[in-house]
């Protein structure tokens, strides 16, 4: 099976390369070559990927930024994903699109279901609302995978930051009011190799459409950071005390989502697929950083 992934340095397209093996031959189509603002760049380059399915995991991901710079988050994350939507059908080829949690507002009480009413509360999480819908309605063969608090040994990253500000600090203070899951790029890659194999042999309707798929647990992000510098600890590294704080005392220019905790039955239910447990995969993660 050939993929092809949009980005080239990604956390999702750098795990997809990593875990592709022998499933996939995985094709990375990234700037300048592929420039999701860019609509024919886009037609072109996956016109000559020739290959069974695609994978939209490039975005604008800076989400602070984007509340400055909504147009350039909309033309990557709105206007891009449909360029890719629509190239897919035009070449008859399955779309997997990788949206995010930050497309609720965070005022439910349990975690969200699909069909759980949206309501972004920043310009990064609209441009990627928006970027949903015009999948949708550009491909009825479209998977839209909404995940969420992603880290990796690749890319810019929670984990990785956590772990370069552990190197000179002996304490931080760590948001503990907002909850979600944390979940590892390369369990996404698994994950994705896994839907991408089933839905370019079953056209079912009940493989299309939203699904949730998150590393499974919850978290806030002050426990994300304790179970990262608690692992570190345990590879050498000195201790780093993490004091929980309220989001008012971290002011930053997007406002993010109390609870992002998403419910993955329906993916569970559809495709039997279900990520590892968040503290495991944190383990492989900075075990890997901190050999
Ligand atoms: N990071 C997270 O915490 C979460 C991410 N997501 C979603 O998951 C997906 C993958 O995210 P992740 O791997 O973390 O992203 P990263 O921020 O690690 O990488 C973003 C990728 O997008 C590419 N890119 C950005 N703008 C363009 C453009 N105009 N044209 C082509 N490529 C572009 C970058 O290219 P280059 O390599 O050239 O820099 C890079 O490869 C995204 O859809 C994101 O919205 C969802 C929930 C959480
Ligand atoms: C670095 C740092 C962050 N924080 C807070 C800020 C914020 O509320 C939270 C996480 O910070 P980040 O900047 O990593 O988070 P953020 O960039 O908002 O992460 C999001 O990225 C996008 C792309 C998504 O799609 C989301 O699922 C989510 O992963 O932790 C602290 O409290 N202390 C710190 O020292
Ligand atoms: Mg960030």
């Amino acid at each position: 099976m050939r993929i092809a992934v949009t980005g080239l340095q990604g956390q999702v397209v750098a795990s997809l390369l990593e875990r592709g093996g022998s499933r996939a031959q995985i094709i990375a189509l990234g700037r300048p070559q592929l420039d999701l603002s860019d609509a024919s760049s886009v037609s072109a380059a996956l016109e000559t990927a020739r290959c069974d399915v695609i994978v939209n995991a490039a975005a604008y991901t800076a989400v602070d930024k984007a509340e400055s710079d909504e147009d350039g988050a909309m033309r990557v994350n709105a206007a891009g994903a449909g360029h890719v939507a629509r190239s897919a059908a035009a070449l008859g080829v399955p779309v997997l699109h990788i949206s995010t949690d930050y497309v609720f507002d965070g005022a439910l009480e349990r975690p969200y279901r699909e069909d759980d009413a949206t309501g972004p509360t920043g310009a990064y999480g609209r441009s990627k609302l928006e970027g949903e819908q015009r999948v949708l309605a550009a491909h009825p063969d479209a998977v839209v995978l909404r995940t969420a608090w992603v880290y990796s040994p690749f890319g810019a990253n929670f984990l990785k930051t956590m772990l370069r500000l552990g190197e000179t600090r002996e304490e931080l203070g760590v948001v503990a009011d907002q909850i979600g899951n944390p979940t590892s790029a390369l369990d996404i890659a698994d994950a994705v190799l896994e839907i991408a194999t089933r839905i370019v042999v079953d056209p079912s309707p009940a493989l299309r459409g939203v699904f949730h798929m998150t590393g499974q647990g919850e978290a806030s992000w002050a426990d994300f950071a304790e179970e990262i510098f608690g692992q570190a600890q345990r590879r050498g590294r000195k201790p780093v005390r993490i004091n929980r704080i309220a989001t008012a005392d971290y002011p930053t220019p997007a406002r993010r989502p109390a609870n992002s905790r998403l419910d993955n039955s329906k993916l569970r239910q559809a495709y039997g697929v279900i990520l590892p447990q968040w503290r495991d995969s944190v383990s492989d993660c900075v075990a890997r950083l901190l050999p």
